[in-house]
């Protein structure tokens, strides 16, 4: 059952690191859990116009290898796609919210999308396709329809949406996040994928930090509570179960550079 527990957390400067300070000081102890948009890059107007500032992949890189290998993505977005954006990167991740993981060692438990479902894709980019603005993202096994340049047409999405939602059956949920609606495998969610990360190596025996900055994330920064980790929101104090918010992924990019270099 979903818990409503949420509060403001504890809203810290851009400059205060305060809760990733384990990181330097307990490398062994703790593992580090990270959403992609909004919280190590910039939102932007579409999905495929995100841009992945300069050294991001290198702090990424050697954060990683501080924390033994246990540090994981954990996005809305499909694998292939943020391997893209991360290249060379091929660090451990979950995908569609959880549904897809790349381990640590590299095996992968992908989505494969059923014929019906690839169906209800191309309808919905048929029903669609005259809304100036909307954009139909096909994420294999998952599909956003977003609406940040086209906000006048949320409501006519939200009925889109709920009916293909009905179309593909109780093996999907409806995922809502910043200016999109998402229909997306059910068995799985962000707090799901890190509890699993964490009874395997190297994220095992560990404590996790968990960022992120949506609805999505919730579930992961839930999780992290539970488990005696810490749990930290990225953008402006909202409604959550974090324990922090830290003011723009700028701010969380600098305190991983930071990290990452001391
Ligand atoms: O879990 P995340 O890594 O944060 O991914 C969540 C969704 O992010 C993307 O959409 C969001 O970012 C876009 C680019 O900045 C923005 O245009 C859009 O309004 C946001 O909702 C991505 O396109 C989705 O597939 C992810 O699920
Ligand atoms: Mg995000």
């Amino acid at each position: 059952m979903e818990q409503t527990d949420t509060s403001r957390g504890e809203v810290l400067a851009a400059s205060d690191e305060q809760p990733l300070a384990p990181l330097l000081a307990e490398p062994d102890q703790w593992a580090l859990f990270l959403d992609i948009d909004g919280t190590l890059v910039d939102l932007a107007e579409t999905p495929d116009s995100v841009v992945v500032e300069p050294g991001l992949t290198d702090t990424l890189q050697a954060l990683s290898h501080r924390l033994g290998g246990a540090l994981a993505l954990v996005t809305g977005r499909a694998l292939p796609y943020a391997d893209q954006l991360l290249q060379p990167l091929a660090l451990p991740i979950a995908g569609l919210h959880g549904a897809e993981r790349r381990r640590a060692d590299g095996s992968v438990d992908a989505v494969t999308p059923e014929p019906s479902f690839v169906t209800l894709k191309r309808s919905l980019e048929r029903v669609t396709s005259d809304w100036d603005g909307v954009i139909i993202e096909d994420k294999g096994g998952a599909v956003a329809a977003h609406f940040r340049q086209a906000p006048e047409r949320q409501a006519s999405l939200e009925a889109v949406m709920a009916a293909a939602l009905s179309e593909a059956g109780p093996d999907y949920s409806l995922q809502r996040g910043k200016m999109v609606l998402e229909i997306r495998p059910a068995r799985a969610n962000k707090g799901s994928a890190v509890e699993a990360f964490l009874s395997e190596a190297p994220f095992s025996g560990r404590k996790p930090i968990a960022i992120g900055d949506d609805l999505t994330d919730e579930a992961m920064f839930r999780f992290a509570n539970e488990a005696g980790g810490l749990s930290i929101h990225i953008g402006e104090a909202a409604d959550t179960a974090a324990q922090f918010t830290l003011p723009s992924p700028d701010a969380l990019r600098q305190a991983l550079r930071r990290i990452a270099t001391e």
